[in-house]
Formats: structure tokens, sequence, C-alpha cells
């Protein structure tokens, strides 16, 4: 679905993403997660086609992004403002959407539009943020690509209405088997909908991999103090935190902890995902651009 290799942009001096390099399978849906600034944007922006990399290359669908009609749909974008014609009626997208899309399925989002109560007769100027975040996603979705990406599709949508477009998108999801990549600052809707996640901080993706391994092969370990650079070498700790007496670790490990001296307990994805967004404890062998399968 996604395959980035040494993926690099550049604004000026700065590096908005630094040598991403992943391997995402077809049918997935990706949560893409990181603190504001990270890169999230920036990645999909390239795997959309709507910027060219500095450094590197990107393939979505086995294609290059942008690179013609073919590819073009291929893909479905929704970037962060949601951006819709505001002088254009809320139908007159649908129409707009039906000519430019060879796929265009206007059963669907004559359907969607219906259920969510939008006035197709609107300007979209004149809708709510979250009203215009819902008739993108319609164009995004109506178009039937093989991967939708999503740069924060519920960001501006109120709690009753996230919950039915996740359920919206699962659905889209298992009948089409269309892939989705989603950035999201909820790890609680990345847990809900997402089977792999992408983690960047400060332009560089620091965690990937399927959701289910990622979980498994953390741990947190509570015990006597000790020094996190006496583990043995396959544990390699996340973060580490002390008091007087005691030690709690977050380690990536592949093996039992066999030690009796800690307490194991198995990690949350919000928790994993904030200790990777932690500054690296010093004297600890944190992992770095690992992706895990
Ligand atoms: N067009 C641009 N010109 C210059 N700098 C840019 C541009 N777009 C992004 N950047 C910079 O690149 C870095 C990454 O930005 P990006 O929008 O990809 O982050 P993000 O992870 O999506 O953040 P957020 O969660 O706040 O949306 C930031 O430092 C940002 O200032």
């Amino acid at each position: 679905m996604l395959r980035a290799r040494g993926l690099g942009k550049r604004y000026r001096q700065r590096w908005a993403l630094s040598d991403c390099t992943l391997e995402i399978p077809a049918g997935r849906v990706v949560g893409l997660v990181g603190p504001n600034g990270a890169g999230k944007s920036t990645l999909l922006n390239l795997a959309a086609g709507m910027s060219a990399p500095t450094a590197g290359e990107v393939e979505v669908c086995g294609g290059r992004p942008g690179s013609g009609p073919a590819q073009l749909a291929k893909v479905g974008f929704v970037a962060q403002d949601a951006p819709t014609y505001a002088s254009l009626t809320v139908a007159e997208h649908l129409r707009l959407g039906a000519r430019l899309n060879p796929g265009w399925d206007a059963d669907l989002a004559r359907d969607r539009v219906e259920r969510l109560g939008l006035d197709p007769a609107q300007r979209a100027g004149r809708l709510s943020g979250g009203q215009r975040a819902q008739l993108a996603l319609t164009l995004g979705i109506a178009k039937r690509p093989e991967v939708l990406l999503l740069d924060e599709p519920v960001a501006a949508l109120d709690p009753l209405a996230r919950r039915g477009f996740l359920q919206d998108l699962m659905e889209t999801v298992a009948e089409h088997g269309v892939g989705v990549v989603l950035s999201s600052h909820l790890i609680t809707d990345v847990e809900r909908v997402c089977d792999h996640l992408v983690t960047l901080v400060g332009s560089r993706v620091v965690l990937a991999g399927e959701i289910d391994d990622l979980l498994a092969t953390h741990r947190r370990l509570t015990g006597p103090r000790r020094d996190p650079a006496t583990l043995p070498a396959d544990q390699h700790v996340v973060t580490a935190s002390h008091t007087d007496r005691q030690s709690t670790l977050l380690v990536r490990t592949g093996s039992p902890i066999l030690d009796p001296a800690w307490a194991v307990s198995e990690v949350g994805l919000e928790d994993l995902v904030i200790a990777y967004l932690e500054p690296p404890a010093p004297a600890t062998s944190r992992p770095t651009l690992e992706v895990l399968r």
C-alpha cells in the first residue's frame, strides 16, 4: 500500500520529514501519530503527490504519487483543513466528484449526504467546520480509491459524528478492502480502527508496525531500583523512571522477562505511544527507526 525509502522533505533549512523508511502491506488501516509539527501532514502530502520529496522515494499502490490519472484514481486524499469550494453547493460538489473521478459511487455519496443531514442546496462556505469535513470525507470515500489518506479526519467532528465517521470508515474498509492512512492525535480512535501504527517524532519514524506486534513486544517492568544499562541486551529500554527504591521501565523485547525481581505488566497503546514521544531517559538504549513486523 505504501513504501517509502529514505524519504525526506526539507523546507529551507529545516527537514519536515527525514529518512523515512516504511513498508505498509495492502489493505491496512494505519494510524499516523506524533506531536504537532512531527511531519505527519508532510508524509501524507508526499504520499498524495501534493508535494515532491527532497530526498528518497515513495510509492503508493505501486505507483509514484500524482504521476497520472490512473494513480490519482487510486488515491483519495482529504487534507487537514478539509478543503471544499466555498461558492459551490453540496450537490455541486457531488456533481464535480462524479465528473472528476472514474470510479465515482453516486449512490454512496447521495446516501451519505442524506444521512448526515447536509442540505444539497447549501453552499460549502456556509457549512460549519464539521459539516465541511463531512462533505470532504464523503468526496474522498465516494471516489472509491484503493487507498484513503486522511489528515486528522475527525478533528472537527463532535463526539457522536466522530464515532459515526469511524464506523462508516470501518464498514467501507470491510466492504471494499480500501487501505487507509489516517493521522490523529486521538490514540483511542487509532486503537479502535487501526491495525498498523506509524509514530513520527521530530520528522523521524520512531515506531512502526502492526499494533498487535507492538503491544506484544513491549512490557512495563517494576522492581527494586536498578540501572537500566544492566538489563539483558535483548531488552531495549524505551523509558525509565526511578524513585529512591524503585525503578519502572518500559522495555521492548521479543523474549519473555524471566527475572523474578520484576513485576511485569502489559502496556496499552496510549502509554506505548506516549513513551516514544517522551525524550529518551539518559543512559538508556532506546531503539530508533525500528520497523517491527
Ligand atoms: N509549506 C511549508 N513551509 C515551511 N515549513 C513547513 C511547511 N509545511 C510544514 N512545514 C514544517 O514542517 C514541519 C512538519 O509539519 P507537518 O505539518 O508535517 O506536521 P504535523 O505532524 O502534521 O503537525 P500537526 O499535528 O500540528 O498537524 C513543521 O516544523 C512545519 O513548520
